[in-house]
């Protein structure tokens, strides 16, 4: 059956939209190991010309810490919102992250470890202030982390769990990526703006809650279903296009305007 969800035109995008990107599955192309991605080539100068193009309208909204966005595209200065909206840096540059007790953070990170021990070939990538239990590499153990997870995180009652693509992500409660776009649309440069969120992750099914409810745009990257986007994209090639079209569009518009 086609997918019934059509691609976005990129003339959706104008000088009062606020655009708000996934990074892995929508920018990054997936690898086994979390630390070898890399944008492709041309990225960086992309995204660049859309912050200024946008007046700095454009943010970073992904599981990974932020130290860890800022290594993957060069230590940008563009907002940007880390592990599900725990930490975040705003548009003035300020960072700030949500407080968590390290006691039961610690005790989680030891059975999330233990866990992942017992599972040859789990990956554990632990994030400071959220822990993930990878199967990319052995997705026949996905079906036991899925039973096993739920009853692990039930006994850290801070703490919640966000599935994902081949990853079960144990983070603290009441943090996502919808309370992050809602706090990034609440300040400049981002206020009164049309919001346009690419994602392709269940995660980002928060998000894009969040910005259909301020009147804006979800964009789902991949095939997931259910979701609450109404446009698609295929993959991050097609992503990586598509911005570059946006640019050109607001370039010209630009250049019409003097
Ligand atoms: O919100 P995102 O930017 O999409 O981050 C979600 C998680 O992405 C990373 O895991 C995913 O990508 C890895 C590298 O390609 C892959 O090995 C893994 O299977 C994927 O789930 C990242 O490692 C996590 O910390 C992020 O939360």
């Amino acid at each position: 059956m086609s997918d019934p969800l059509p691609p976005p035109p990129p003339e959706l995008v104008g000088t009062g939209s606020a655009l708000f990107l996934d990074a892995d599955g929508t920018l990054l192309d997936f690898a086994d190991d979390p630390e070898a991605v890399a944008p492709p080539a041309g990225m960086i100068a992309t995204l660049d010309g859309l912050h200024e193009a946008l007046g700095g309208a454009l943010a970073l909204v992904s599981g990974r810490p932020v130290e860890g966005l800022d290594r993957i595209f060069g230590r940008p200065a563009w907002p940007a919102a880390g592990q599900h909206g725990l930490e975040r840096r705003d548009g003035a540059g300020r960072f700030a992250t949500v407080p968590v007790d390290p006691d039961e953070l610690a005790r989680l990170r030891a059975v999330v470890h233990a866990t992942g021990e017992a599972l040859a070939g789990v990956r554990v990538e632990d994030k400071s202030w959220s822990v993930a239990l990878h199967c990319r590499e052995r997705p026949e153990h996905e079906a036991e982390l899925a039973r096993r997870a739920p009853a692990l995180v039930a006994a850290f009652p801070g703490f919640e769990l966000q599935p994902g693509n081949r990853v079960f992500e144990f983070k603290p409660r009441g943090m996502d990526k919808g309370v992050a776009v809602r706090a990034f649309l609440d300040e400049r440069p981002f206020r009164g703006r049309t919001p346009i969120y690419l994602g392709d992750d269940l995660t980002d099914e928060h998000a894009f809650a969040a910005v259909r409810e301020r009147g804006g745009i979800a964009i789902r990257v991949g095939e997931r279903t259910p979701t609450h986007a109404t446009f698609t994209l295929s993959s991050p090639n097609a992503v990586h296009d598509w911005l570059n079209a946006v640019k050109t569009h607001l370039m010209q518009g630009a250049a019409n305007a003097t």
